[in-house]
């Protein structure tokens, strides 16, 4: 099962590597302020899910915040230690 930091390291590569076709490439490519209006919005749909979704879906949110989040980190040129370290 893919877990943060594998998929951040899948990520990572994707950056490195820009294969065609890939969903995260374009999204680095728009840029912070696009990535962020996604957060915003993936966050609004787990808080939604939450509240008037089954479990199931409210947890398939939560892996696209997740997700949105680790391209932001990207974004910024962050490693997961840098955000590790202020757990
Ligand atoms: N885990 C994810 C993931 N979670 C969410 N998303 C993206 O976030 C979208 C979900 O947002 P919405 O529900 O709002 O869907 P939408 O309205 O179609 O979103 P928009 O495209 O309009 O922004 C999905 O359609 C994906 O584009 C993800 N895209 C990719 N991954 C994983 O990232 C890895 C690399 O993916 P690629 O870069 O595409 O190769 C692979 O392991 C993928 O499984």
């Amino acid at each position: 099962m893919k877990t943060f930091d594998t998929l951040f390291a899948e990520l990572a590569e994707k950056a490195a590597s820009r294969p065609e076709g890939s969903d995260t490439v374009a999204r680095l490519d728009a840029g912070v302020h696009s990535i962020g209006k996604k957060i915003v919005e993936e966050a609004a749909e787990v808080w939604m899910a939450a509240e008037y979704e089954s479990q199931e879906a409210c947890a398939e949110e939560i892996s696209q915040l997740l997700y949105h989040l680790q391209v932001l980190m990207l974004a910024k040129g962050m490693t997961l230690e840098d955000v590790y370290t202020h757990l």
